[in-house]
C-alpha cells in the first residue's frame, strides 16, 4: 500500500508536534523517521495510526483518505516499544488476540491455524504455551511483530521496537525483521533516534527536527548532501568549524588548516568535516595525533588535536603518524552552509601529497 501525508499540522496546546509534514510511502517501501526527543516522530506514527488526529492536513492510503477511520478498521500493525504484551495471556493468545479484535472475527479453527503460521514466520513454533515473563527480550519482539502481522497489516509502524533489546540481539533482529518486510511486500515506517539503526534498516530516512522533516533522503544522500547544517551535524560524524569564505575560498583561520574552494557568496560559514575529509598524515605540522579508534586494511579512524580542537580524521593505515608527535592534516573536501542557507561541496586548492 501507499501513505501519502500532506501538509500535516498537530499542536498540543502551545507547542507545535508537527508543523506542515508532507511525506510519500511507495508500496513495500521501508522509511524511517530519525530525530532528537520531541521532533514529532510518535505523534505522527500515532497520527498514521488512527490513535492520533490531525489540526490540518491529509493522510491517505492507497488514495482513500484515513480522516474518521477507526484505528481498528485502518488494517495497520503496530508495535510500541511501550506496547508491552498482556502478561496473563500465553504467547499463543497474545498473537490471537490480534485476530480476535479484527472486525469479522474467524472461527476458531482458522485462528488457530492463522497463529500458529505467525509464530512459525517469526520462528517460535515452539514457545506458544509459555507466558511473555518465560521469554526472552527478543523472542517478546517476535511475539509482538506476530500479533500486529495478524491483521494481515498493509502498512507495519514500528516505534523504537528494539529500545529493550541488548546490542547484539538488536542487530539480529533488525536485520530479520527488514527481512520479514521484503518477504511479506508491506509498507513499513520505522521510529527510531539511532541513527546507525534507520540507515541499517530503511530504504529512505525522513530526518525530523521540531515537528519538521527536514530531508528525506537514502542514507547514502543523507551523508554525501545534507540539506540543512541540523542535518550535517545530525548525521555521520562531521566536525562543525566556523569558516569565512573571500573570493570563493572558505578559509579556517585562526585554525592551521588548509583552505577550500567552494562556490559561494563572501560571509561567515559553517563547515562540516567528516572523518574522510580529514586526513592525517605524518610530516612536520601542526597537528598532534591523540587515538587511534578504527583500523581496517587501508585506513585508520583517528582523532588529532588542532590547537585544542579535537577532530574525527582518517590516516592510511600502517602509515599512521605516532601518537602525541606533531603530524600534518591537510582536507580532503566538506560541506560548507553559507549563513544564508546555500550550500556547496568545498575542494582542496591543492592536491594532498601523502607524507
Ligand atoms: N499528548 C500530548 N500532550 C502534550 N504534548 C504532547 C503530547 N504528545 C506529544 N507532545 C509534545 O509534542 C512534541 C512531539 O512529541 P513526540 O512524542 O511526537 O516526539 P518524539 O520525536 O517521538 O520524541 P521521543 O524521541 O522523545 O519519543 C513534544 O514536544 C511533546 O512534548
Amino acid at each position: 500500500m501507499s501513505i501519502e501525508i500532506r501538509d500535516v499540522a498537530r499542536r498540543f496546546g502551545s507547542t507545535a508536534a508537527l508543523e506542515g509534514v508532507s511525506l510519500t510511502v511507495a508500496r513495500g517501501e521501508f522509511v524511517a523517521l530519525l530525530g532528537p526527543s520531541g521532533s514529532g516522530k510518535t505523534t505522527l506514527l500515532r497520527i498514521l495510526a488512527g490513535l492520533e488526529g490531525t489540526d490540518s492536513g491529509t493522510v491517505r492510503v492507497d488514495g482513500e483518505d484515513m480522516t474518521g477511520v477507526p484505528a481498528r478498521e485502518r488494517r495497520i500493525g503496530v508495535v510500541f516499544q511501550q506496547y508491552a504484551l498482556f502478561r496473563h495471556m500465553t504467547v499463543f493468545e497474545n498473537v490471537a488476540f490480534g485476530l480476535r479484535v479484527r472486525k469479522r472475527r474467524p472461527p476458531e479453527a482458522e485462528i488457530a491455524r492463522r497463529v500458529r503460521e505467525l509464530l512459525a514466520l517469526v520462528q517460535i513454533p515452539e514457545l506458544e504455551r509459555r507466558y511473555p515473563d518465560q521469554v526472552s527480550g527478543g523472542q517478546r519482539q517476535r511475539v509482538a511483530l506476530a500479533r500486529a502481522l495478524a491483521i494481515e497489516p498493509r502498512l507495519l509502524l514500528l516505534d523504537e521496537p528494539f529500545g529493550a533489546l541488548d546490542a547484539l540481539v538488536r542487530k539480529d533482529v533488525r536485520r530479520w525483521v527488514r527481512g520479514l518486510h521484503d518477504r511479506l511486500g508491506i509498507s513499513t515506517i520505522l521510529v527510531t533516534h539511532d541513527q546507525e539503526e534507520a540507515m541499517e534498516m530503511a530504504d529512505r530516512v525522513a530526518v525530523m527536527e521540531r515537528g519538521r522533516i527536514v530531508q528525506c533522503d537514502t542514507a547514502e544522500v543523507l551523508l554525501r548532501d545534507p540539506a540543512t547544517p541540523f542535518v550535517a551535524g545530525f548525521l555521520g560524524e562531521a566536525s562543525r568549524l566556523d569558516c569565512q569564505v573571500r573570493g570563493g575560498v572558505a578559509h579556517f583561520d585562526p585554525l592551521p588548516l588548509p583552505p577550500l574552494r567552494v562556490a559561494l557568496p563572501d560571509g561567515e560559514a559553517q563547515a562540516f568535516l567528516r572523518p574522510e575529509d580529514i586526513a592525517v598524515l605524518a610530516g612536520t605540522g601542526q597537528g598532534i595525533l591523540r587515538a587511534v579508534r578504527n583500523v581496517t586494511d587501508d585506513r585508520a579512524r583517528v582523532i588529532v588535536d588542532l590547537e585544542g580542537i579535537l577532530l574525527d580524521g582518517t590516516a592510511a593505515s600502517g602509515r599512521a603518524p605516532q601518537r602525541n608527535v606533531p603530524c600534518r592534516v591537510a582536507l580532503r573536501g566538506g560541506i560548507v552552509f553559507a549563513s544564508n542557507g546555500q550550500r556547496a561541496r568545498g575542494e582542496p586548492l591543492a592536491r594532498i601529497m601523502a607524507g
